[in-house]
């Protein structure tokens, strides 16, 4: 049997890389921790992975595997309930014979169970009939797969015990430079900088793969930072990186390979300290050309030098390439923010071409700050889709760390949001949640302080709907709500419900077709009849309807949510409804003794897949607080940032305005489309080129080539986006603002709809602009 170290152990030095370093990725997405959501690393340092694995091109090499005695009879358990004690876990499975081992992993900072273990059968010949059948533990279908020794996982045969990533890298330094110094330490394979495809300038960090490890043992004994060309380097042990994971089937777990359709998803965090700990990117494979590289190291943020740049790195592919907040690289400029403070997330990431980039937004000043470690996955151009969770971090800590440069440094606002995932919901800590970042001058003087939670509480001027950040008194250790209501299973719902359930909680769905109920009831939710009987037996119910009018209805009718609700629950809407609605259905759930939080976001179906969506919150009173913090590490399962804007209404209203430019900019690109076909161009080069310059976004590259072929596969139904058309269009005349394109959009929509595209995806705009709808 294998000699396993104990549990939960982490090596913090211990990289892991994407084996075809041709991709253009920041660090922070090519490497990983070894501390991963389970389903990129099954065994936190048992040695083992699933045999269900994608290479960094996305090809499948389960079958390459040579089963070694030792793992042959070892099989990983996902999906395990909190609940589940290793007991019956073992029980559970000593049906099939007699066990060697077994064991529910352990989060080590939090002591909790991470939601997955290991079970090793004595006889591996039963293996195979355990795999063949589904398993139901404590009430939870859990997925059962093999496990292969991980020095089994050769990628490109090279051992990664002879292989180190060098970060903060001189952009001076050549190829030969960097294999002479390394030579010192013993006999050298190979060795590379890393450089921008399209430039040709180095990115700032590179590989040496020594002949043997005794070399490793050197270089690390001389530590971990280096002088080389008169700067200090990084340099970590790096290891083959798991591809995507062939989980190919339901929901999160599919992170298989999409074919070229990868996704950029990048960091969620950025940069590290030279004595700090590296930010660890989340992003997944990443569109070779897009996504979010930037240069690492070398890049020194301006004025916050000692950081390595904000390669912060947040490329968000949709899965299908252009980063939606991709470039910009402020830092230099000193215009980052250092939202959250240390919790930050550097979004965007910004190329940064060694002048100091940092991530945009969310950021930083200086995606240098970032703390939220993000856990790359996948990588490659096949291997797209990342994982929509992220290991809990110790924000407090990297918080201290990183405050102490941002303390008095003027920022300028730009976007906020704090983002954490978590792997599982037991993991998460009110440090990990609730913090926002403001839009203000200068960093107030309570900043100055030790800067542990950050919390949004009162907008500073409605015009911004923004807000202020200030310490919160957040606990320290916040308990979930072990129960989750969830109504509404549409396009957007059952994802979303689905990522809560893959998460670890307890959810109980409705919906008014209940047949859409039952995929997520096969994934463990409950299921009750009516909207009341979810808001009774939960504890937090989220409520994802398609329109001002069955938002309503859902909430306030008969059998509505608000029966069911009592003081100490909460009532999350997600819908997008106008601000009245909202209001309406916050007054009615407060009449209750419960709280309300408005909770709209922006994102479409893969979004919601991925956990990527964008959430507007707004309407915490100081009696919501506490419904905000309990809501805040679920919002951040199901996306990637939050929003906080103040009084209830305010999310609504800046959902709108957002769907209201979104609903325009596709009327406008089909005229585009049919323009350019009319005059006898090829609108697939239009959607090429404008995919390449300052108009480019995901929306016209992924929608374009499908409207081009009158495909309007649905993500966001026509008629909702109507919907939201008007509702903007009331919100507009309700503060006298004209708005005539969103007028026209409007009617061109209209249009759609009364020729039976309601339920298309709203692309499908188009056509109300082709001469057949005309006549
Ligand atoms: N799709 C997208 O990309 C995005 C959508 N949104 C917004 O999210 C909301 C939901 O969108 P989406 O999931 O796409 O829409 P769907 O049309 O797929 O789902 C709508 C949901 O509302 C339910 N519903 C509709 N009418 C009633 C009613 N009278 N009583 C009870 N339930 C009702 C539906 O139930 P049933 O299944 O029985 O029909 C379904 O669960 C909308 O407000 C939309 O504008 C926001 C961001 C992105
Ligand atoms: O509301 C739609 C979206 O994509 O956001």
């Amino acid at each position: 049997m294998e000699d396993f170290p104990e549990r939960s152990r982490f090596d913090d030095n211990q990289i892991a890389y994407n084996g075809n370093e041709e991709f253009e990725q920041p660090p922070e997405q090519q490497y990983e921790e070894f501390e991963q959501p389970p389903e990129q690393q099954f065994d936190s340092g048992r040695g083992f992975e699933t045999n269900h694995n994608v290479d960094s091109e996305g090809n499948e090499f389960r079958d390459s595997f040579n089963h070694r005695d030792s793992a042959a009879g070892k099989l990983f358990v996902g999906g395990v309930s909190w609940e589940t004690t290793e007991e019956a876990f073992t029980n559970y499975f000593s049906k099939y014979g007699e066990i060697a081992d077994s064991v529910i992993m352990i989060d080590k900072h939090s002591g909790r169970p991470r939601g997955f273990g290991f079970v090793t059968f004595a006889d591996p010949g039963v293996v195979d009939s355990v795999l063949e059948e589904e398993h139901v533990i404590d009430g939870r279908v859990v997925e059962v797969k093999r496990t292969v020794p991980r020095e089994d996982m050769g990628f490109k045969g090279i051992s990664k015990r002879k292989k180190i990533f060098v970060g903060g890298i001189p952009t001076s330094l050549t190829d030969d430079e960097l294999g002479e110094y390394f030579s010192t330490y013993g006999s050298i394979v190979e060795h590379q900088i890393m450089v921008d495809h399209k430039t040709g300038r180095s990115r700032g960090f590179g590989f040496v793969t020594f002949e043997n490890e005794d070399a490793l043992d050197k270089v690390f004994s001389e530590g971990k930072i280096h002088e080389l060309g008169g700067k200090q380097v990084e340099i970590k042990k790096a290891e083959p990186k798991r591809g995507g994971g062939d989980f190919s089937g339901s929901a999160p777990k599919s992170y298989g390979g999409l074919g070229g359709a990868a996704a950029g998803y990048g960091a969620y965090n950025s940069a590290s300290r030279y004595n700090g700990k590296m930010g660890r990117g989340y992003g997944g494979g990443g569109y070779p050309t897009y996504g979010t590289y930037n240069n690492y190291g070398g890049n020194y943020a301006g004025s916050y030098a000692g950081f390595y740049g904000g390669y912060g790195g947040y490329g968000y592919g949709f899965g299908y390439g252009g980063p939606m907040y991709g470039n910009a690289g402020y830092a230099a400029s000193g215009y980052g923010m250092p939202a959250g403070y240390g919790g930050n997330t550097a979004y965007g990431g910004g190329r940064g071409y060694g002048n100091g980039a940092v991530g945009r937004g969310g950021g930083s000043g200086g995606g240098s700050y970032g703390s939220g470690r993000g856990y790359d996955r996948s990588g490659g151009s096949t291997t797209g889709r990342y994982h929509p969770y992220q290991k809990p971090v110790d924000l407090e800590e990297e918080a201290n760390d990183n405050f102490a440069s941002i303390n008095g440094s003027p920022i300028g606002g730009v976007v906020m949001s704090f983002l954490v995932k978590t792997t599982n919901c037991h993991h998460l800590s009110s440090t990990a949640m609730a913090m926002c970042s403001s839009f203000c001058p200068h960093l107030p003087n309570h900043f100055g302080g030790r800067p542990a939670y950050s919390f949004p509480t009162k907008p500073l001027s409605f015009s911004f709907k923004a807000f202020s950040s200030q310490a919160s008194n957040a606990s320290s250790e916040d308990e979930l709500p072990t129960r989750v209501g969830f109504l509404g299973l549409g396009i957007m719902g059952s994802p979303m419900a689905q990522n809560l359930i893959k998460s670890g909680c307890d959810v109980t769905v409705w919906n008014r077709t209940k047949s859409k109920c039952d995929p997520l009831i096969s994934l463990g939710a409950k299921y009750k009849p009516s909207p009341e009987e979810v808001a009774a037996s939960c504890d937090v119910t989220f409520a994802m309807l398609a329109d001002p009018e069955s938002a309503v209805d859902v909430a306030l009718g008969k059998h509505g949510a608000a029966n069911g609700m009592s003081s100490g629950k909460g009532y999350v809407d997600v819908s997008t409804v106008d601000g009245a609605t909202s209001k309406l259905i916050s007054g009615r759930i407060k009449s209750t003794g419960a709280s309300f939080l408005e909770a709209s976001f922006s994102g479409s179906k893969k979004p919601a897949e991925d956990g990527q969506l964008i959430f507007l919150t707004a309407g915490m009173q100081s009696c919501d607080k506490s419904l905000y913090e309990i809501a805040a590490p679920l919002l951040d399962v199901m996306g990637k940032s939050r929003f906080y804007l103040g009084d209830v209404g305010n999310g609504a209203a800046m959902k709108l305005v957002v769907n209201m430019i979104m609903g325009s900019m596709m009327a406008s690109f089909s005229e585009g489309l049919l323009l350019t076909e009319k005059i006898g161009l090829d609108p697939k080069v239009l959607v090429e080129v404008v995919s390449q310059g300052a108009i480019s976004a995901p929306m016209y590259s992924v929608k374009g080539p499908s409207m081009i072929q009158s495909l309007y596969p649905t993500a966001f139904p026509l008629k909702h986006q109507q919907k939201d058309l008007r509702l903007a269009l009331g919100l507009a005349e309700s503060v006298s603002q004209s708005t005539p394109i969103a007028a026209a959009a409007n009617e061109l929509y209209k249009v759609a709809k009364s020729h039976g595209l309601s339920d298309e995806d709203f692309s499908a705009v188009i056509e109300a602009l082709k001469p057949k709808l005309q006549q």
